[in-house]
């Protein structure tokens, strides 16, 4: 099967995140996309980071019922930071028969040559790469890129953290099951 990894801190998964997901997953020769939550991502602070089972439970509620998204726990279980030229080692590893692609927003893309081991990643995986507002999809590595033509979403988990934390409303930012447990478990107050 053809499968799209999908890294991210989710923190929390929102949108914009769930809208890529689903175009990778439906609009792409991709027939499953997985959501792999990243305890700690090397390029962020982890101040601020929700635990990761929290994370991932959230993103489970945000993808249920969707028959080709999954969200996985399996970087919890691997060293951190989270790079992802190991996981997908490992990953290819573990499911042979699978063929593993990268999915990623726009903005990914600028960094991606600062990545462990980018240039082995870009030559061992495909990228399809979902369009972000400032972000044009060019890298200076040779890449196999596949771009989605899909609508901009200028939504971010900052952006939902700062309004959480300013006491306002996130409605249709985040899925109402992820909404309702946010709100539930008083997370990024
Ligand atoms: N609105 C969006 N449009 C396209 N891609 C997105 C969008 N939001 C996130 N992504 C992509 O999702 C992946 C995971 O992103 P991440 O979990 O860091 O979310 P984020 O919203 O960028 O978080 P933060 O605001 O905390 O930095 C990255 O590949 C990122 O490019
Ligand atoms: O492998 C790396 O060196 C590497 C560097 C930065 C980010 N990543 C992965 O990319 C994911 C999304 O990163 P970001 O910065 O767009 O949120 C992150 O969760 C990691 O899994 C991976």
């Amino acid at each position: 099967m053809k499968i799209g990894l999908y890294f991210g801190s989710f923190n929390p998964i929102h949108t914009g995140h769930c809208i890529v997901a689903h175009q990778m997953a439906y609009q792409t020769d991709l027939q499953q996309v997985w959501l792999v939550v990243s305890p700690q991502n090397p390029f962020k602070p982890s101040n601020g980071l929700l635990n990761e089972y929290h994370r991932l439970h959230l993103a489970k509620l945000a993808i249920q019922g969707i028959d080709r998204l999954r969200a996985t726990d399996i970087e919890f279980h691997l060293p951190r930071p989270s790079y992802t030229i190991d996981t997908l080692i490992y990953l290819e590893e573990k499911f042979p028969q699978h063929e593993f692609s990268v999915v990623m927003g726009s903005d990914g893309l600028q960094n991606l040559h600062k990545w462990k081991n980018a240039e082995t990643l870009v030559q061992r995986t495909d990228f399809y790469v979902y369009p972000r507002p400032g972000f044009p999809l060019s890298t200076s590595l040779k890449a196999n890129i596949t771009a989605v033509n899909a609508p901009l979403l200028d939504i971010s988990a900052t952006f939902i953290r700062d309004q959480i934390k300013a006491g306002n409303d996130i409605h249709y930012l985040v899925p109402e099951p992820v909404r309702e447990e946010i709100e539930k478990n008083g997370y990024y107050r």
